[in-house]
Order: structure tokens, then sequence, then C-alpha cells
């Protein structure tokens, strides 16, 4: 196992106090600090965010819930490759260079339906939840944690838009059926005697805009500052941690990073995490900002639609998309 990392200082992931965007105040000073934090480590923990205790609560309940059955019950559930909703098991997710992740999900997207035409043409995450019968409170805890993350993911665009002096809708305007990716982890123990390469979630950057994410208290996300130091970023009660992911970057030519990052569940206890990854519309056209890029400074990035950057990063990291595969 890799060694324990220190603890990231406030400067490096600070506590943002997102009270005037939540309630609707001036959201200038809040916006200044967000553009500090994603030219720095790009990653911040989000506090008075709007997402209510009692759903959080609730979802990590039936987090626990659902990965105390037994595997076969589980084994009913698993995804469909293009569809992408329902569980992932261990052994699937597996970064280049490392061994599998040892941890198993559970995936939750926007709830279209069956008849919608991108259901129908197979437009990759575009799908109806699987929401097994026999569980109502998956299904319940589910839509209503998804609702208020979703809602918060949208506020969070609309900071971002302005930390980068655009209208507030410039990112919201991409968000008809964003391919936002609500998903149940369930980290077990890391084996003490485990390879180095070996970790909960191998060293990876996330491929989207945002990523909002509900720790449990038992913490064990570790980030890559920009100059090589990993650290920690421990549980904070009632907040969450935000990270930035690779379109983010591209939209800004590398002016926000999208920070490497992994976890490490060193404690010996189960550890869960709810990450929502929120990406945008499949069609989003992402380039370089106007204001990112100059004739000193080209765009460093060639214009991708969202979807098509969130399918080539599944294709290396899930084994993703070939029909003959399982998911
Ligand atoms: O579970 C966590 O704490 C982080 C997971 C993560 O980085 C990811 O799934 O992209
Ligand atoms: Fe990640």
């Amino acid at each position: 196992m890799t060694d324990l990392p220190r603890v990231a200082s406030p400067d490096e992931v600070p506590v943002l106090d997102l009270t005037p965007l939540t309630q609707g105040g001036d959201i200038r000073e809040l916006a200044r600090q967000l553009d500090e934090a994603c030219r720095n480590t790009g990653f911040f923990y989000i506090s008075n965010h709007g997402v209510p205790e009692r759903l959080t609560n609730e979802i990590f309940g039936a987090t626990r819930r659902y990965f105390a059955l037994p595997a076969e019950a589980r084994e009913a559930h698993v995804m469909d490759p293009v569809y992408r909703r329902g569980f992932m098991k261990q052994g699937i997710n597996q970064h280049p260079g490392f061994q599998p992740d040892l941890k198993e999900s559970y995936e939750i997207g926007v709830d279209l339906p069956a008849d919608d035409p991108d259901v129908t043409a197979r437009l990759p995450l575009h799908a109806p939840n699987q929401w097994p019968e026999e569980l109502p409170w998956l299904r319940e805890a589910s839509e209503a944690y998804f609702a208020a993350t979703r809602a918060l993911g949208e506020r969070m665009l609309r900071l971002i838009a302005v930390a980068l002096d655009l209208p507030e809708d410039h990112f919201l305007q991409y968000t008809q059926k964003p391919m936002v990716q609500m998903r149940l982890f369930h980290y077990p123990p890391q084996p003490p005697a485990s390879p180095e390469n070996a970790f909960g979630v191998a060293p990876h950057t996330d491929y989207g805009m945002i990523t909002l994410l509900n720790q449990d208290p038992i913490g064990g996300l570790e980030l890559q500052k920009r100059d090589g130091e990993w650290i920690r970023a421990p549980y904070v009660d009632g907040t969450l941690v935000v990270n930035i992911g690779d379109l983010f970057q591209r939209w800004t030519n590398d002016l926000y990073v999208s920070n490497p990052h992994r976890v490490v569940n060193r404690t010996g206890k189960e550890r869960y995490s709810i990450p929502m990854f929120y990406n945008l519309d499949y069609h989003a056209p992402v380039e370089c900002l106007p204001g990112c890029c100059s004739a000193e400074n080209p765009p460093r990035h060639a214009p991708i639609s969202s979807g098509d950057y969130l399918v080539s990063r599944f294709r290396t990291v899930q084994k993703y998309g070939a029909e003959t595969e399982p998911a």
C-alpha cells in the first residue's frame, strides 16, 4: 500500500461557503474564491450547499443496505453497457497501468422515458434508470438525492460562469438532457498486503465538468497537487468535496486544472461514497472559451463534443461500449 500522505491545508483545498449562491445573494466574491481554487488544485469543499442532511443520510443508508445484499441479488441488476444504469461489479473499472479498482458501484442518471428518441437511438448514457422492484427504498432515496444534487450542479455551473466572466447561463444552456452520473460506491477495506498499484480507485482525472462528492467519515480521498505531491482531503462534516474534470479544463485552455486523485481505504472498515458527476448534454461543443485563449496562448485542445469525449474515456477505463462485453 502507498504511504499515508499529509492532510491538505486550507490554502490547498479551501472550504467555500455557498450561502449567497444557495440563498440568492451577491455571488461575485464567491466566484473569485472558486476561480482561485480552480487555478490552484482544482479541489475545494462546499458548505451550506443546500443539499439537505436528511437526504444525505437516507442515500448513505440505502447504499449500505444495497451492498449488503447477497452478490447474486446484485448481479441481477448489472448495467447495460450503453445505458449504464444499475450495478457495476468489482473488476470492471481499470485505469491503465494499475490493478482493477477495488470498488463496486450502482449507477443512476437522468431518468428518460424508454421511448425518448435518444434512448431508442442508444445514444450513450441516455436511458431510463434501473429500479429493482423489490428495492423501493433504493429508488426513493436515490431520486430525492439525485434531484437535490442535480439542482446544486446547476447552481455551481452558474457560479463557474460568473467566475469566468461569462453570461450566467453559458454552461446551463447545455443542460437539457445532461449526462449526469450519480454513482453509489462501496469500497471494501484495502488488503494490508495489497500491491503498490492496487487502489480503491487508482489515480485518475475525472472526465466531465464538475464532481460533487459526498464521502463518509472514513475519508480516503487523496489528490495530487500540480507539483506532484499527494495530499489527503479528509471528511469535513456538512460539506461536499468538489473537483473539476477534464472537459472543464479544456474549456479553460488548462487555466483550471483537473488534478489526479485516488482512493485508498486504509481503515479496515467498509467505505461508501456518492459522487455526482455533473456532465453537460451529449452535443455540447467543448472548445476554448474566448477569454482563455489569444494569439500568444492558442487553444491547446481540439474542439470536441462533451459526449464523444466522455465515451472515449469510458472506453479506455471501463471496458465500455462493445456490445459483446459484459458491463
Ligand atoms: O469515492 C471517492 O471518494 C472518489 C471517487 C472518484 O474519484 C471517482 O469515481 O472518480
Ligand atoms: Fe474521480
